[in-house]
């Protein structure tokens, strides 16, 4: 049997009364719409506040590519010091153990060259004056009493080197070689089910710089109950002790950067100090005492290799963004690294490419044939060629301008070794202009849809101008994942 509305307890006692008079009628009406304004309103307030919510709590994710040494860490360092201050803050000491370990690496390589050096003339001197003579020319490098004391003096930093190298873990040594000959390894990563390899796989919290961070940071904290006080005792003895070693060899280290005849060896044998990363030696007095506290420059400075996939997650304390967390992923740059990036790309914002300027004249350290220029090209075309990444936003950072400039200042010339540089002026702005054309052709040529071509020439290690360029980062990710209906 049908039942009429009418036999709806609820219908019922919302139905208008059957003897309504036309002005109650009229105010029941306008009652009515009332509410129902009323209604629609807070129903719109939900509305907008759940929007809001869904838009704070959604992460922006940015990736940053490049290979080894281009500055990815550094830039990561450079979003986290600028809108993640207070996290920044109390890594602060952490980061002394690093900063102790570039600067003992730096003293043990001189070391290393001197040890050979006075040996090989020691030699020659011994056998054949002559030969010694012409190989360092009109100056022979004429090593006295002093540079054998040096060298045993500052001999207790071997062990200190090998202290901090266990403290650190794999982070802290470079890569050697690689059995990877490809630049860009990540094409072909799907699994045999058709399905793509999971983040997980590649998470590697183990190692990494960020892993041997933490490790620093657990014992320097007071009173940490999770780790047996015996342990914890040995570790903080063992710092204590790497402190004093320093400190003890404050004025050798000192004397070995500022003697000539060493500075002449470094000249003869070929070796760029200066240029190498985590170089510390100018600023010895400062750095080796009890008391040392880095500052912000020495921690961007420092450094240690990323080995597998490092995210690390910043609330912006201000700037555009304020409140909303940006996930930024920091990759190991070198070739037998790459292979674990391509699982990131599938839903990431927008990515961050470094690309060292710097280095035209530079081979891989996992491959001594290949040029980083070279290898830096071939990344960013598979990088804009790849389908999966055809959507996303991709950022050119070049990098290591300041590098560059004191290169050529110095008299490296780029036609010698990019000989289509022709006659350019071998200058700053010039190869700028030349390799970021470059970069440009490749990213026209080689995306699978036209994308806007974003550039920015950088010296991540300015702390000051970087934080400019993330500003205009920030501007354009939002920007850019506006227009995706994305993110906002
Ligand atoms: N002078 C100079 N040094 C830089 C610049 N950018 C980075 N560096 C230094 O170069 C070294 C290597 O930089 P990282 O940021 O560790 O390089 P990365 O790309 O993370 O390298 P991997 O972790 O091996 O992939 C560090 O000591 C940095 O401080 C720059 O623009 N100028
Ligand atoms: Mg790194």
């Amino acid at each position: 049997m049908m039942r009429s509305f009418e036999d709806d307890p609820l219908t019922r006692a919302i139905l208008p009364p059957l003897n309504e008079s036309p002005e109650a009628r009229h105010a029941r009406e306008r009652a009515e719409a009332e509410a129902k304004n009323i209604s629609d309103e807070i129903d719109e307030q939900i509305r907008r506040e759940r929007e809001s919510d869904r838009r704070k709590k959604k992460p922006v994710k940015l990736l940053l590519l490049g290979q080894s040494e281009s500055g990815k860490t550094a830039t990561l360092k450079n979003f986290q010091l600028t809108y993640g201050h207070k996290e920044w803050a109390q890594e602060r000491s952490a980061w002394k153990m690093v900063i102790f370990f570039n600067l003992v690496r730096n003293v043990n390589t001189i070391m290393d060259i001197l040890a050979r050096e006075m040996s090989n003339s020691a030699h020659a001197t011994d056998s054949d004056e002559s030969s010694d003579e012409a190989r360092f020319g009109n100056s022979p490098l004429a090593f006295k009493e002093k540079h054998r004391l040096l060298k045993l003096r500052l001999g207790p930093l071997r062990r200190i080197q090998t202290d901090l190298e266990r403290r650190l873990g794999s982070s802290a040594v470079e890569p050697v070689s690689t059995s990877v000959y490809t630049a860009a390894p990540f094409g072909n990563s799907t699994r045999s089910d058709g399905g793509t390899l999971r983040h997980e796989f590649y998470i590697n919290s183990n190692n990494g710089w960020k892993s041997a961070l933490d490790k620093v940071k657990v014992t320097m904290r007071p009173g940490r109950a999770d780790i047996a006080s015996d342990s914890l005792r040995k570790i903080r003895g063992v710092d204590d002790e790497i402190s004093e070693v320093i400190a003890g060899c404050r004025d050798d280290m000192k004397a070995i950067w500022e003697d000539t005849t060493i500075r002449k060896m470094l000249t003869v044998t070929k070796t760029k100090m200066e240029e190498s990363p985590g170089f510390f030696l100018n600023d010895v007095e400062r750095i080796a005492v009890n008391d040392y506290e880095p500052t912000d420059d020495d921690i961007i400075r420092a450094r240690l290799r990323t080995l597998g996939v490092q995210e690390y997650r910043i609330t912006f304390d201000h700037g555009r963004s304020v409140g909303q967390e940006w996930r930024l992923y920091d990759v190991g740059g070198t070739r037998s690294c790459r292979a674990a990036w391509y699982p990131y790309f599938e839903d990431v914002h927008a990515i961050i490419f470094l690309a060292p300027i710097s280095c035209f004249d530079e081979k891989l350290a996992e491959d001594r044939r290949i040029n980083r220029l070279e290898d830096s090209y071939l990344l960013w075309r598979s990088v804009c060629s790849c389908q999966l990444l055809a959507r996303t936003q991709l950022i050119l950072f070049l990098n290591k301008t300041d590098l560059l400039e004191k290169k050529l200042m110095g008299g490296v010339r780029v036609r010698d070794h990019v000989p289509s540089f022709g006659d350019r002026n071998n200058d700053l702005p010039s190869a700028a202009r030349y390799f970021q054309a470059h970069f440009r052709d490749i990213l026209k040529q080689h995306s699978p849809i036209q994308r806007p071509f974003i550039v920015h020439l950088t010296s991540v290690i300015d702390t000051r101008a970087t934080a400019v360029t993330l500003a205009a980062v920030e501007e354009s990710v939002l920007r850019h994942n506006l227009r995706r209906a994305d993110l906002m």
